[in-house]
């Protein structure tokens, strides 16, 4: 079967003024795939999930998103590719004066023009989709656990109705058992709306759930494949994240 692409990045070179960041970075994402991201603290990953959803431009190099090229796009071209896409930021980022429903129906009502009573039925979808009760709805982001809040800011990601879902750290601050909720809610996401989820981790458990991983290094991507060949990446700070006792374990689990 030949895969589809959604995402290609082809010689990006990423800078904040004179200091370079990446070179020479490639990567290619999968349509209904799950990409997890992971590098050292400085690495870089902030940075490239910036450029993938259009908050910063790339120094050099094309980055094509679900076929078109995002260089030089006007504001209305711009727009149509971040109708694409859901973001969510680690911070969960809700408006703390609105309740969960009032969240995404807010960004509902941005995205399509629709009556007050479709956005509040689609928004109820959308947080049902993610996992959490219908009360939800009606309650304040000050009133939701850990993993309640980062369900509430996905729901919010999918109001709307992205083809590509970017997740920067989210079971960051999570136990180990909502973390391994969240998870369990993006893969049935995958599976069910046929999206693509790119996720930068620090949580070896959520690589789990990655169809394939990114290893930042070096200013570039240094392997990009399935997680049971990540024990054969030569790389100081990859060998050290999985020294540990949980790196050992996701290891010995994913031996190819
Ligand atoms: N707005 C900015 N202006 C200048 N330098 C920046 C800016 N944002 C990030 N940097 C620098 O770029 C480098 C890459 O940062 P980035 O946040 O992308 O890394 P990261 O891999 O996401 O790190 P972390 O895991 O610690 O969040 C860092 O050295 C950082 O100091």
């Amino acid at each position: 079967m030949v895969k589809d692409l959604i995402i290609q990045v082809r010689n990006l070179q990423s800078a904040y003024g004179e200091r370079i960041i990446h070179e020479n970075l490639n990567l290619d994402i999968y349509r209904g795939e799950i990409l997890a991201i992971i590098g050292g603290s400085g690495s870089g990953k902030t940075t490239l999930l910036k450029e993938l959803i259009l908050l910063k431009e790339p120094k050099q190099g094309d980055y094509l998103i679900d076929g078109i090229n995002a260089k030089n796009l006007s504001f209305k071209q711009k727009q149509a590719i971040k109708n694409k896409i859901g973001v969510m930021f680690q911070s969960a980022a809700l408006f703390s004066s609105l309740s969960v429903g009032e969240n995404i129906v807010y960004v509902i009502k941005k995205r399509y023009n629709i009556d007050d009573e479709t956005a509040k039925n689609m928004a109820m979808l959308k947080i049902k989709l993610a996992d959490l009760d219908e009360n939800a709805y009606w309650l304040y982001p000050s009133e939701l656990s850990g993993g309640m809040k980062k369900k509430a800011a996905l729901a919010r990601a999918l109001a709307v109705d992205p083809k590509i879902l970017f997740l920067d750290e989210p079971v960051s601050g999570l136990d180990p058992i909502s973390a391994d909720e969240f998870d369990k809610t993006i893969k049935k996401l995958v599976d069910l709306l046929g999206i693509s989820v790119i996720m930068i981790t620090h949580d070896l458990s959520s690589l789990l759930i990655a169809n394939r991983v990114a290893i930042i290094a070096n200013k570039t991507i240094i392997f990009c494949d399935t997680p049971d060949k990540i024990h054969t990446v030569d790389n100081n700070w990859v060998r050290e994240l999985f020294m540990g006792e949980r790196g050992k374990r996701f290891l010995d689990g994913n031996k190819a």
